[in-house]
C-alpha cells in the first residue's frame, strides 16, 4: 500500500509518523479544555469529542467520545472500529468534501498535552523473546538454556494496571527489599539496579467470557491496537523476591506506554511470521495468520544535563517467538475472562547481537560490562535524572507508521515514612 494523501500537508511526508495510513488514537488536552479523545494526523490532532458533538462522526446511538479514553469505542467491536477508520479516511483524505468543517476541529500537536489513551483494566507481562530469555538465564542462572516450559507456553505473570503511566510521566526510583549474596540479612532502600525493558503492549479491544477459551484467530481479532511499553524493572528487588512466585515489587512501581494507540488495522500490511517452532505447539496455540509485525524499535538514554540522547539498542518486534494473539489465547485458555482495556506486554524484545538487546541488564551484562554514552558518561543501570526513551516505526513504501516516543525520567527515591528504630 502506498502513502494515502491527506489535505493536512504535514501528514504527506514519507518520514512523518502520523500519515493518513496510521491514524493513531490518543487523549489530549489544551490550556482551555479537559482531556478528550483525539486522532493524530500529521502535526495536528483531530478533536474527536468536537467531531462527534458537531455531528461529523456518528457511529452509534449513544456518544462514544464524551469520555477521555478509547475504551467506549473498543467495546463496540471490530465492525465499529472499521467504520470509524473509513469515516476518518473520508474526513481527512485529500479532496474531502467536508474539509472546511473538519479544519476548525484540528489542534496543533504542539499545543496538546497527551494523557493515557485508555483506562487499563488489567496488565499482564509475558516473557516471549527467546534471546532475552536466554540472556537472562545466562546472566542470572549461569546457563542460556530455556526453562523446560518455555517452548510450550508463553510464560507470563499478572502485573499492576494501577502503575501504568503515559509517556512523559516521571517516576521515582523504587524503594525495596534486597539482599546481597554474601549478606546475612536483607536491607531496605532505593534500588541500585534500575532497568528498562523494551516491549510492545497489545491492547485487548473486546471481552471474552468467563470460562470460555478462545482460538488464536479469535484472539487476533480481539486486539484493538498496540503501544510501545517500557516495563521498568528493579533488578536487585526482583532478584531477591521472585522465587518461587515471580516478579512483584521489582516491576510494580511503573510501566510506561507511548501516548498513541496504533491500531491493528494500521499495522495490517506489516504482519510478519513467528520464527519456525522449535517444538510443535499444542493445537490451542496455533493460528492461521502471521502474528508478529515488522516494527523497528530503538532504546535511547539521556542523562540529566546531557545535550542529547544516545542510542543504546536497535531491534525489531518481528524477533519475538510468541505473538500477542498466541499470548491472549493462552491467557484465556483456562477460562480467564479477558476484557476491553486489558494490556499485554510482549516480553522484552532482544535481537541476537548486543546492539539489539532490550534491557540494560543485558547491555551491561548485569553491570559487569558498563557501556559509554555518546556524551561521555558511563552506565550499567539507570541513575537519577536519566531519561529513557523507546521509539517504534513500521516503514512502508513512501510512508511511516510511528508510535510516538515512550519516554520517562527517573527521579530520586522517596524517603520511606518508616518508624525509626524499626
Ligand atoms: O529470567 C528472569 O529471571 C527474569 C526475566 C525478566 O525480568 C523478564 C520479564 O519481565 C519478562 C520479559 O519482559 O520478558
Ligand atoms: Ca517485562
Ligand atoms: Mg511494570
Amino acid at each position: 500500500m502506498p502513502l494515502m494523501k491527506s489535505w493536512v500537508a504535514s501528514a504527506n511526508d514519507a518520514a512523518h509518523p502520523f500519515p493518513l495510513n496510521n491514524l493513531p488514537y490518543g487523549v489530549f488536552s489544551t490550556d482551555d479544555g479537559d482531556p478528550r479523545c483525539g486522532v493524530a494526523i500529521g502535526d495536528m490532532v483531530l478533536d474527536m469529542q468536537a467531531a462527534e458533538a458537531t455531528g461529523l462522526i456518528t457511529l452509534t446511538d449513544d456518544p462514544l467520545f464524551d469520555v477521555p479514553f478509547w475504551n467506549a469505542l473498543m467495546e463496540e467491536g471490530p465492525a465499529v472500529w472499521a467504520a470509524l477508520r473509513e469515516r476518518l479516511f473520508a474526513l481527512l483524505g485529500k479532496g474531502a468534501a467536508e474539509q472546511d468543517k473538519v479544519e476548525p476541529l484540528l489542534v496543533p500537536m504542539g499545543d496538546a498535552e497527551l494523557h493515557m489513551p485508555l483506562a487499563v483494566s488489567e496488565y499482564t507481562d509475558f516473557y516471549a523473546g527467546m534471546q532475552h530469555a536466554k540472556n537472562m538465564g545466562a546472566i542470572l542462572r549461569g546457563s542460556p538454556d530455556l526453562p523446560a516450559n518455555w517452548l510450550h507456553i508463553p510464560i507470563g505473570y499478572n502485573g499492576r494496571a494501577s502503575s501504568v503511566v503515559v509517556s512523559g510521566t516521571a517516576l521515582h526510583r523504587p524503594n525495596g527489599q534486597t539482599k546481597a549474596p554474601d549478606a546475612e540479612m536483607p536491607s531496605f532502600g532505593p534500588s541500585k539496579r534500575l532497568d528498562i525493558e523494551l516491549e510492545l503492549g497489545a491492547i485487548v479491544g473486546t471481552d471474552s467470557e468467563l470460562g470460555q477459551p478462545i482460538t488464536v484467530d479469535e484472539a487476533d481479532a480481539m486486539i484493538f491496537g498496540y503501544v510501545l511499553l517500557n516495563d521498568w524493572s528493579a533488578r536487585d528487588i526482583q532478584g531477591w523476591e521472585y522465587q518461587p512466585l515471580g516478579p512483584f515489587q521489582g516491576k510494580a512501581f511503573g510501566t510506561s506506554i507511548s501516548p498513541w494507540i496504533v491500531t491493528s488495522a494500521a499495522l495490517e500490511g506489516f504482519r510478519a511470521p513467528t520464527p519456525p517452532r522449535e517444538k510443535q505447539l499444542l493445537p490451542y496455540l496455533n493460528g492461521s495468520k502471521d502474528g508478529l509485525y515488522d516494527i523497528e524499535l530503538e532504546v535511547l538514554m539521556q542523562p540529566e544535563g546531557a545535550d542529547r540522547a544516545s542510542s543504546l539498542s536497535k531491534t525489531n518486534y518481528n524477533r519475538m517467538y510468541y505473538s500477542a494473539a498466541e499470548q491472549l489465547a493462552h491467557h484465556a485458555s483456562g477460562g480467564c475472562a479477558m476484557n476491553a482495556g486489558d494490556l499485554l506486554g510482549s516480553g522484552t524484545i532482544s535481537g541476537a547481537e548486543r546492539s539489539e538487546f532490550g534491557s540494560l541488564m543485558e547491555l551491561s551484562w548485569a553491570g559487569r560490562e558498563p557501556f559509554t554514552l555518546d556524551t561521555g558518561e558511563t552506565r550499567a543501570f539507570i541513575e537519577d535524572g536519566d531519561t529513557l526513551t523507546l521509539r517504534g516505526n513500521a516503514r512502508g513504501k513512501g510512508f511511516t507508521i510511528g508510535f510516538g516516543d515512550c519516554t520517562g525520567q527517573i527521579l530520586p527515591a522517596k524517603i520511606h515514612p518508616q518508624r525509626s528504630g524499626g
